[in-house]
């Protein structure tokens, strides 16, 4: 399964950055003892899902040897996992019906972990013949969204699972487990916390190694997100969670540090801020890789993860996708050191 990051790792850019937009920055008080420095973690484990939920939902079929290619880009960002593809089936999400492609080219690639999404036992079997080393299963907190993402109903979910993790447990596959809509949901609006401590225990006792909360439809705030995550963190250890949010309404970073001051140490994002979730209308893009990698550079928190080769990862599937950048830290970045290069 995929560890921490333990070094630190700041570009030359990274450093840059916080010359051009903290003139008035002081490094010593950047590392005095405060209450927000002390209750975060010494390092946070980044997880990729660019190729997976960053591509799933795009109309037009990005072609496989692009896919590939951001997977090999992304590797060498010193990102530690690259969620590669979704072994769903073709007709619910026709972005992803090459992963047996994707995953035969990907997967000599090392010091990386490459996970994917697994329904059922048919996707767990394709997943493993096409090298999958790890997979990740995903339960909705809500009935409305397990009903339009997976044609059934929480409790058949978790039995389905069951089958999936023992079978994996059998062939020592790390399993990951996500709990989408853990605030809200597209069908049933608000999302009780006791569901979602439900559903992620349900997983966690069946062996999921990590269980990673996903705001689903980027509708929390601090507000929802912190009285969620106590009532799961008092049923799992917070070491085994993670947070994915999505940025709909742009609360994810917010979201993200309350999450790191409750001790939380592993974040999903999306480069250049790709993503949603084609059973979740109107939902936006994972929180940016890029943004979230500067905010923890600027809070002097570890991930080993190169701010630059990332930035440059996402110019490269921006051009395929013929769009500007999510990402707000890579867009003031690139016209800092464009405004620096003509001095
Ligand atoms: C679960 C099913 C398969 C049920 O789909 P179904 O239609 O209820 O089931 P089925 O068993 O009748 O299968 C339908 C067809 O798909 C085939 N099939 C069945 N399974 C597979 C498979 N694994 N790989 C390839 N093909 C498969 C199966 O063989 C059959 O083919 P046919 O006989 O009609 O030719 C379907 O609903 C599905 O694939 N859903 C996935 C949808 C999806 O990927 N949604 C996005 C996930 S993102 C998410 O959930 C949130 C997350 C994780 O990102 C976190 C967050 O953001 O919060």
């Amino acid at each position: 399964m995929c560890g921490h990051v333990s070094e630190a790792s700041y570009s030359s850019l990274n450093r840059q950055s916080f010359r051009f937009f903290s003139s008035s920055f002081d490094q010593e008080k950047r590392w005095a003892p405060n209450k927000i420095m002390h209750d975060l973690p010494r390092s946070v484990k980044i997880v990729e899902v660019g190729p997976r939920d960053g591509l799933q939902n795009e109309k037009d079929i990005v072609p496989t040897p692009v896919k590939i290619e951001l997977i090999r880009r992304l590797a060498t960002s010193g990102l530690p996992v690259v969620e590669a593809t979704s072994f769903v089936s073709p007709k619910w999400v026709p972005q992803l019906a090459d992963a047996k492609d994707v995953m035969e080219a990907v997967r000599d690639i090392e010091g990386v972990c490459l996970p994917v999404l697994t329904p059922n036992l048919k996707g767990f079997e394709a997943a493993l013949a096409a090298g999958a080393k790890e997979i990740a299963v995903f339960v909705s907190a809500s009935e409305g969204f397990s009903k339009s993402n997976i044609n059934c109903t929480i409790k058949e979910s978790l039995a389905r699972y069951k089958d999936v993790i023992l079978t994996a447990k059998d062939q020592e596959i790390p399993v990951r487990g996500y709990v989408s809509c853990v605030v809200g949901c597209p069908v049933d609006g608000p999302v009780p916390p006791s569901n979602v401590a439900y559903v992620a225990k349900e997983l966690y006792d069946m062996g999921c190694y990590e269980i990673s909360l996903g705001d689903t439809i980027g509708v929390g705030t601090p507000g929802t997100v912190v009285p969620m995550l106590e009532e799961v963190m008092s049923v799992i250890p917070v070491e085994k969670l993670a947070v994915h949010f999505h940025d709909t309404y742009g609360q994810s970073l917010s979201n993200i540090l309350v999450s790191l001051q409750m001790g939380v140490s592993v974040v999903d994002s999306s480069v250049a801020g790709l993503g949603g979730c084609p059973y979740a209308k109107g939902a936006s893009g994972n929180v940016a890789t890029e943004d979230v990698v500067y905010l923890l550079n600027g809070l002097g928190v570890n991930t080993g993860v190169d701010l630059s080769k990332v930035m440059a990862v996402g110019e490269f599937i921006c051009k395929h996708l013929g769009r500007e950048t999510g990402s707000k830290a890579a867009r003031a970045l690139r016209k800092a050191t464009a405004n620096a290069s003509k001095l």
